[in-house]
């Protein structure tokens, strides 16, 4: 069987798309999850941390699945939604979509260059929930607010909530960064365990000048990324409930990948975020795939050179952090 896709990242978080709106694919549910297995793992030739599957919608103006590189699916994704987004919006000639995603129907536009020539996407990151059966995590209380988890960590304190997506957040000083600690913690929660029955993704957070912050985060099904979309939101949105950040002020967010950019919104008791990144494709290939037998071969591969301009980006950020860690 042969298939047409594109590689992509946003904020060097990396996936491959692939076009069931265009294409007759007819997957399964296992073919799903089997592709994501195969066709994402490093030791090939094209890798990445997750495949986004590209649908049909009756309700929007597109459909996006994700599925992380371990063959699980999860229910959003922040730097996936933005490479949709472009994807949807060049394919229909159109500036603004709503994209239907598991959980919700989310807006998405297209936006100014967040760096000269870095194509940009803003996406709607929402629902959010705070009540730990969202996430779900196994405690004796309705939420987590900045607050000690004894089997995880005598000093850290964590925030969790879904974006629908579960997050646990901490925020802290550079040491946090610089032992195993957030490895060791989000293997423990993303294993066999009583707290995170569904696993976690899991961030360290470091406030730098105000208007401003880092995020590293280890991702359930897939381990560290470069970054994670719905975590610098999640992220965002725990930095204005502590009052280090505004509400409605552009929060900008530097990740391993580069910089993307948040504003966290507050109605009542109902938070969404708005987040505005980067949609870069890096090649377009076509594979020939034997899933029966879990191999495929690459039989094209067109490099689109936009990565050049985002590396300027990224150097920027780079910077920036290696002033800051
Ligand atoms: N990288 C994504 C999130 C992908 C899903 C996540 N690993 C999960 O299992 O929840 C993002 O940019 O949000």
């Amino acid at each position: 069987m042969q298939i047409d896709l594109i590689k992509g990242h946003g904020s060097g978080n990396d996936f491959l798309l692939i076009d069931e709106i265009s294409n007759d694919y007819l997957f399964t549910e296992e073919d799903r999850a089997n592709l994501a297995k195969v066709l994402c793992n490093r030791g090939n030739e094209l890798g990445a941390d997750g495949i986004l599957f590209i649908m049909k919608s009756d309700r929007a103006d597109g459909r996006m699945r994700v599925f992380n590189a371990d063959g699980s699916e999860a229910s959003m994704c922040g730097n996936g939604l933005r490479l949709v987004a472009r994807y949807i919006c060049e394919l229909k000639g159109l500036n603004k979509a709503v994209i239907e995603t598991m959980k919700a129907n989310l807006k998405v536009m297209k936006q100014e260059d967040i760096f000269p020539q870095v194509h940009t996407y803003q996406v709607e990151i929402s629902p959010v929930m705070f009540e730990l059966k969202a996430l779900p995590l196994n405690l004796p209380k309705p939420t987590l607010f900045n607050e000690k988890i004894k089997e995880l960590s005598d000093e850290l304190r964590f925030t969790a909530l879904a974006v629908p997506n579960p997050h646990l957040i901490a925020i802290g000083e550079t040491e946090m960064f610089q032992n195993n600690l957030q490895k060791e913690l989000s293997e423990k929660v993303n294993g066999p365990n009583d707290l995170f029955p569904d696993g976690v993704n899991v961030s360290f957070v470091k406030p730098l000048e105000k208007g401003s912050i880092y995020v590293r985060t280890f991702e359930r099904g897939v381990g560290f990324t470069n970054a994670c979309g719905t975590a610098m939101s999640a992220s965002s949105l725990v930095t204005c409930l502590t009052e280090l950040n505004n509400y409605e002020k552009v929060i900008n967010v530097y990740n391993n990948g580069g910089k993307v950019q948040c504003v966290v919104h507050k109605l009542d008791d109902t938070y969404s975020i708005d987040l505005i990144g980067n949609a870069t494709y890096l090649y377009r290939a076509s594979i020939q795939l034997a899933l029966n037998e879990k191999t495929f071969s690459v039989t094209s591969r067109t490099e689109l050179l936009e990565q050049r301009t985002y590396e300027k980006l990224q150097s920027a950020a780079q910077e920036v952090i290696k002033q800051t860690l």
